[in-house]
């Protein structure tokens, strides 16, 4: 382990300032184990000074215009584009993810979510009716809420916390932000450039720490009306339980356990990459991640070989090595979940055919104690195990076989989650018919993960409440008024 003096250390950034906090948490490396920076453990008090921080200086931020707020918005995320390699440098070492994916997706999406909700706050309108027999016209007004509330994960740390504070202070609230204390670097590296984006000090707050503590203070508190959180049930669960007394605003984005249907007429040479992808991307720490392959029978063999010998071409690697398509899981703990799924798997009878337990893994003898293992790909399975049910998170999918299309239909929806669906197909009315009968915020029919930024993101069922995108956050993030007036 490092010494002390070694580490990085970040601090709270409230009221446009940098704040050291009394207590520090360890922060990993996870593609060596080692200890390497240290995140304020903060709590109510720093909250405090958070809350009295964004109360002072919402009259001004939200009285700007939107046009105003959009300049700002455009020049930090110029800022954060001049920092990409940085950032992207920062953000594969805290949360293990390959350089290429924080070069490619983390920090670009990131600069996107600034430039995307500073363009779309200048086009929204609002609604306006008359009523000629009363001498009446009613029309609606919408206004920022007042603090926000915004809580993050660790999967997609910068590209998760910039979709929720854009949105927000592009239509003026102020606010206080979480990030996971597992992956709280990048977040602080981004309030150093708000003074220069021209940020007024308290409209961005950051204030770093464990969720039980902190996380439970900006919940818990009463100036804060409203909460955006990404992560998951069981967290979610809590928040709306702090939060009901005070009936606060809750958007609840969480996980999900997704299929992909994958019919005999699919394009086999599309499906097997995409689908290798879309289970194993960011090791497959991402809640639209597929990990139930619903494959017809009459291709379920050929599917299986090919797409065994995809998964084996998906290489783990340490961060930094730029032809490894995976790198390291979050935490050690995270580690030992993924894994333990996979060994109640084989006590159930199932079949590992690549990767846990099967494979081997070669990592230089400085990354052997990283959090590391490899694409995971099990067979044999019923529809009521665990590992078909419950969110892993990890590098982990399981293939299965189906006969007909309401048969899949039934099986795809019979979890507790709703978020992301994919359905592989040539035939347009099939895709039309099964996508309508899924239950899912989202479907993508032959590919994964294409976003289209002003469209509702978000689940049914135990993935969540409420929608985020252009028009759905504008509507989160402000309270609408009917106004009457007679003449
Ligand atoms: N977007 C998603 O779907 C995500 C799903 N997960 C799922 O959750 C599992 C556990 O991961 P965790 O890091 O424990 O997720 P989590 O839901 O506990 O953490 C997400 C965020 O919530 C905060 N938080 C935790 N407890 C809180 C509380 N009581 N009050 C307020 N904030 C709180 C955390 O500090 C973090 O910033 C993963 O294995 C995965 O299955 C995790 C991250 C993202
Ligand atoms: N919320 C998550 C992913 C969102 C992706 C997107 O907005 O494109 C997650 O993995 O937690």
């Amino acid at each position: 382990m490092a010494g002390t003096k070694a580490l990085l250390t970040l601090e709270n950034f409230i009221n446009g300032k940098f704040v050291p906090c009394n207590s520090y948490i360890d922060s990993y490396d996870p593609s060596t184990g080692d200890v390497y920076c240290r995140v304020p453990n903060s709590g109510k008090e720093e909250i405090d000074a958070a809350v009295e921080a964004a109360r002072a200086a919402f009259p001004g931020w939200s009285a700007r215009s939107p046009q105003e707020r959009s300049q700002v918005l455009h020049r930090l995320a110029d800022l954060l584009e001049q920092s990409l390699e940085e950032l992207a440098q920062a953000e594969s070492r805290d949360q293990g993810k390959t350089i290429t994916l924080a070069r490619t997706m983390d920090i670009p999406r990131s600069v996107q979510n600034f430039r995307f909700f500073a363009s779309s706050i200048l086009h929204h309108t609002s609604e306006c009716t008359q009523m000629d027999h009363m001498g009446c016209l009613h029309y609606t007004v919408r206004a920022p809420v007042g603090i926000a509330g915004l809580i993050s994960p660790w999967n997609l740390p910068l590209y998760l916390l910039t979709w929720k504070v854009a949105p927000a202070i592009a239509a003026g609230n102020t606010v206080i932000a979480k990030p996971s204390e597992l992956t709280s670097v990048t977040a602080w590296m981004m309030c150093k450039l708000l003074e220069r984006a021209g940020v007024p000090p308290g409209v961005v707050n950051i204030v770093f720490g464990t969720g039980p503590r902190v996380g439970e203070a900006l919940v818990s508190h009463p100036e804060v009306p409203l909460i955006s959180f990404t992560g998951s049930q069981p967290t979610a669960e809590r928040i709306t339980q702090l939060s009901a007394p005070h009936c606060k605003k809750l958007s609840l984005e969480l996980g999900g356990k997704n299929p992909a249907i994958i019919f005999e007429d699919a394009n086999m040479e599309e499906c097997i990459p995409t689908t290798v992808k879309s289970s194993f991307a960011n090791q497959g720490e991402i809640c639209l991640c597929t990990s139930r392959i619903f494959v017809q029978k009459s291709i379920y063999s050929e599917f299986l070989e090919k797409f065994v010998e995809a998964t084996r071409m998906w290489k783990v690697g340490i961060p930094s090595d730029p032809s490894a398509s995976m790198g390291a899981l979050i935490s050690k703990a995270h580690l030992e979940k993924v894994r333990s799924y996979i060994k109640k798997a084989q006590m159930e009878g199932a079949q590992i055919l690549c990767g846990e337990g099967v494979d081997t893994l070669n990592l230089p003898r400085r990354n052997q104690a990283g959090y590391f293992m490899l694409p995971t790909v099990i067979t044999d399975i019923k529809d009521e195990s665990c590992c078909m049910k419950e969110e892993i998170f990890g590098p982990v999918t399981c293939v299965v076989p189906f006969d007909s299309e309401e048969e899949v239909i039934q099986r795809a929806n019979s979890v507790k989650y709703g978020l992301a669906a994919t359905v592989w197909s040539s035939n347009v009315g099939r895709i039309h018919r099964v996508a309508k009968k899924l239950q899912s915020g989202l479907v993508w029919t032959n590919c994964w993960l294409i976003r289209e930024l002003n469209l509702p993101f978000g689940g049914m069922k135990s993935s969540g409440v409420g929608r985020e995108g252009a028009k759905d956050s504008y509507e989160f993030f402000t309270e609408i008024k009917t106004i009457t007036i007679k003449h």
